[in-house]
């Protein structure tokens, strides 16, 4: 199989060719490298030279495209590919395409039968999901795919990474700016908390701190508001969790999905904090057995402070592809409203993994 790659030097797509390579994913295939700025450069793997992204005619000798360029790209070649009568499979991270009715959202773990569906009716366009709506349908498949969930609100704490690498750069930055600010303060250990404090604050506040890719401090700080505006007083980010969940999903009468997005000062791991309203009561045993048993990443945390906090956090779960869920509880609001905790790595299960897999069930075809 012939595939071109597109976007695989960028954060995403370097996640996903080194878990290409981890797998031995390459066997099989006949990679091509494109790029639409370093075109004519040498390509990874030995692979040639790289290809012109937007040369229609190079695109059209492909049997399959993954792309992880971002939402422009796909805009302005996906369409133009495919009036050319382009037939082959165009696997993608970004968002443009999730809604499009001839699009899957795919994530095989969750939704496999919808995307063996769509191959056997002949659908070529599948499309990686939002990180978010991903790592909690890991997280909480089992509930969802017994038919148990009423509603979920998801409560999200989300890492620098989603807005970037100079995101995730700048995260940095400003927490350096932050120590910075108070290193002497900090070396003395009879300096007063508050005066470190007051510091730092102003620091916060001051046009000193490095602003320019999250617009806010993020660093001793967060930011509740992810994405552009949509209605109702959603962000965009928001309204996927109940767009694309559903799509997922295919729930052929919609789960309600609602929450708020919040950035946090996290390198690489999104976190989300979910009341699930269930339609019965069942006992917790239950309950976290039709979690655990769901997928072969998932990972029931026993809801006690150690491992809580040895095995639910950020920094435990970063650069791998567990996706623990903890703190799962019947809450005081009555015996069907559970609340569960999650934790995953949004470059791995978050975007790459999807498309990873997805190229390997076409190899399997
Ligand atoms: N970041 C995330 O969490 C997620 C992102 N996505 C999707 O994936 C898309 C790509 O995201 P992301 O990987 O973060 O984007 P990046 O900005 O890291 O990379 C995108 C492209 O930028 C170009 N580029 C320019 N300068 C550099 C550089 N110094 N190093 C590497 N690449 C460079 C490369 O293209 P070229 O070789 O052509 O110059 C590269 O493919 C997003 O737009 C989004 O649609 C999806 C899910 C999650
Ligand atoms: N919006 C996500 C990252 C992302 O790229 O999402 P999407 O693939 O839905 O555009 C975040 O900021 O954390």
């Amino acid at each position: 199989m012939k595939v071109g790659f597109i976007g695989w030097r960028g954060m995403v797509g370097s996640v996903l060719l080194q878990r290409m390579q981890e797998e031995n994913d390459f066997n099989g295939i006949e990679p091509v490298f494109f790029s639409t700025s370093q075109v004519g450069q040498d390509a990874p793997m030995g692979a040639g030279t790289l290809k012109d992204a937007t040369d229609i005619a190079e695109l059209k000798t492909l049997d399959a495209v993954v792309t992880c360029q971002g939402g422009d790209y796909t805009k302005a070649v996906h369409g133009p590919l495919r009036e050319a009568g382009w037939q082959g499979y165009w696997i993608d991270a970004a968002s443009s395409l999730r809604m499009v009715d001839d699009a899957v959202i795919v994530l095989d773990p969750v939704n496999r039968q919808v995307i063996d569906k769509a191959l056997a009716a002949g659908q070529k366009d599948f499309i990686g999901g939002n990180c978010t709506v991903s790592l909690m349908l890991m997280a909480i498949g089992g509930l969802f795919r017994a038919g148990l969930v009423e509603w979920v609100s998801s409560m999200t704490y989300q890492a620098a990474s989603g807005a970037g690498a100079p995101n995730m750069r700048e995260l940095l930055g400003q927490m350096g700016v932050l120590e910075d600010s108070v290193a002497d303060l900090l070396a003395d250990p009879s300096s007063a908390i508050l005066d470190i404090d007051k510091k730092v604050t102003e620091m916060l506040r001051s046009d000193q701190l490095p602003t320019s890719e999250f617009g806010h401090a993020l660093a001793g700080s967060v930011l509740p508001w992810i994405d552009r505006e949509v209605e109702d007083g959603q962000s965009r980010e928001e309204w996927k969790g109940y767009a694309e969940t559903n799509k997922i999903l295919a729930a052929e009468s919609p789960i309600p999905i609602d929450g708020i997005c919040v950035r946090i000062g996290a390198m690489r791991c999104h976190s989300q904090a979910l009341t699930i309203k269930l339609n019965k009561d069942l006992p917790i045993e239950e309950i976290e057995r039709l979690i655990a048993n769901d997928n072969d990443w998932v990972q029931l945390v026993p809801n006690f402070k150690e491992q809580t906090l040895q095995q639910l956090t950020p920094a435990a779960v970063s650069g791998t592809l567990t996706v623990p869920v903890g703190r799962v509880r019947k809450m005081k609001m009555g015996p069907q409203y559970l609340s569960a905790f999650t934790c995953g790595d949004q470059l791995l299960w978050g975007a790459a993994e999807p498309l990873r897999r997805m190229l390997q069930i076409l190899l399997e075809k």
